[in-house]
């Protein structure tokens, strides 16, 4: 639980010329060309019309478009829909399932952009088909990109991808949940648009009690992720690292594999554009901002001003009056986004794994397919978290 454990972390000095984090050597060059946008510009309105030309001349300049790219997309076309496995459906039900949707789909939209929007369906849990795997090991790994937008949808719009850091010890609906509230506040207030989701869980190394095994988190929250959503990936590097890696770096790993390696997403017009990376993070992680044992200020400076954060609010606490007493928040307020739980959610991992200790009930806490994983592999049983601690932990 203790990233001041990581081998390269270095408390600040008082004095300290801030510096940002050391290029991590072999992955990241020198100089990656992290996308300036901030979430609203040179105190326009955040929602004030904007010129995208400026940023289609800079991205076109540093086209490093990498025609061999994977991009998948969000499906918003039932054709787009991962195909049911064979050995549960054949061809003509998914065929006839799918039109289904379709035909229900096409009411609810073709009139008004009110009602579940197209984005937001997925397959039921309880039609299985194939799940996306990440690999065991880093010398196999591969970035996901299969549920990744291809192509901009709206000309007027900035790519946006969400990462979500954490233990995910087990993932829980809250988590999913998280997703879905920052993209709502995204379309409803900011000029991007979300290409894509991603999930990363932390390391074995990250000493934080009640951590299953990371391979088994990734599952949970692949899992999670192909059975109940049609836009979000889990990503398994930051897993398979073989010590604790700070979230400054995890970010500067999705600018690597987005903006780096494949040159961002392709605009309406074809051309390449930089993709726009942000944290996503409850309250209470943010608050954690304020310990500087916890986190050093020149990470939060690379975190809050190069990518950003969207910020969950959390029951009972404060974001915003913490955001205004902290100064590198206060800095880089224009970077963030403070998304309101308007129905509160408050399941707790930790409580999740005190009830299956117990014996009880965790069901419709967490994905189903999730529940039968743990089941399976006999997960968070033997446990031993003090119960006083995970009963008081977020009161
Ligand atoms: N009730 C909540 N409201 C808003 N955000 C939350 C809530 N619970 C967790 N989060 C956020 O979810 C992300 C992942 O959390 P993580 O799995 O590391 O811890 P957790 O969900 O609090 O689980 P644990 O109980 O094991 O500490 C973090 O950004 C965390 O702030
Ligand atoms: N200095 C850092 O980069 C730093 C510090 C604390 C937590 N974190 C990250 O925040 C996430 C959630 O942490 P907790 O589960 O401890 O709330 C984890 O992904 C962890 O790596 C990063």
């Amino acid at each position: 639980m203790d990233p001041t454990k990581a081998p390269d972390f270095k408390p600040p000095q008082p004095n300290e010329e801030l510096q940002p984090p050391p290029d991590p050597k072999h992955t990241i060059p020198k100089s990656g060309p992290i996308v300036p946008y901030v979430l609203a510009d040179y105190n326009s309105s955040i929602d004030a019309p904007f010129n995208l030309d400026i940023y289609k001349t800079l991205s076109s300049r540093k086209k490093t478009a990498n025609s061999g790219n994977r991009m998948g997309h969000i499906p918003l076309n039932t054709s787009d829909f991962q195909p049911l496995s064979r050995d549960v459906s054949s061809e003509e039900e998914s065929e006839g399932q799918l039109n289904g949707i379709d035909s229900t789909l096409q009411d609810v939209t073709t009139t008004s952009n009110l009602g579940v929007l197209k984005s937001q369906i997925a397959d039921l849990e309880e039609v299985p088909h194939t799940i996306v795997r990440q690999a065991r090991s880093i010398e196999d790994y591969e970035f996901p990109v299969h549920r990744l937008t291809k192509k901009l949808q709206d000309p007027d719009k900035l790519p946006l991808i969400i990462v979500a850091c954490g233990s995910f010890s087990p993932i829980t609906y809250l988590h999913l949940r998280m997703f879905e509230m920052a993209l709502d506040d995204i379309n409803e207030q900011t000029r991007f648009e979300v290409v894509g989701g991603y999930f990363s869980p932390v390391s074995d190394n990250y000493q934080k009690r009640g951590l299953a095994p990371a391979y088994h988190r990734v599952r949970m929250c692949e899992l999670a992720c192909e059975r109940t959503s049609s836009w979000l990936m889990v990503d398994a590097w930051e897993s398979l690292q073989s010590s604790y890696t700070r979230t400054a770096k995890v970010l500067d790993h999705f600018n690597h594999e987005i903006n780096i390696k494949r040159g961002g997403i392709t605009t309406v017009d074809g051309e390449k554009m930089g993709v726009k990376i942000m944290l996503l993070a409850g309250g209470d992680l943010i608050e954690s901002m304020g310990e500087s044992h916890v986190w050093a200020d020149s990470d939060l400076h690379h975190i809050l001003g190069n990518y950003g954060c969207l910020i969950v609010e959390r029951t009972g606490s404060d974001v915003r009056s913490f955001l205004l007493s902290h100064d590198i928040m206060y800095e880089h307020r224009r970077n963030i986004l403070i998304i309101k739980q308007l129905i509160y959610n408050d399941i707790s991992s930790t409580k999740v794994r005190l009830f299956i200790r117990r014996g009880m009930s965790v069901q419709y806490l967490l994905p189903n397919s999730v529940i039968r994983y743990i089941q399976e592999y006999n997960l968070y049983i033997n446990q031993s978290e003090p119960v006083k601690q995970v009963l008081d932990s977020k009161e």
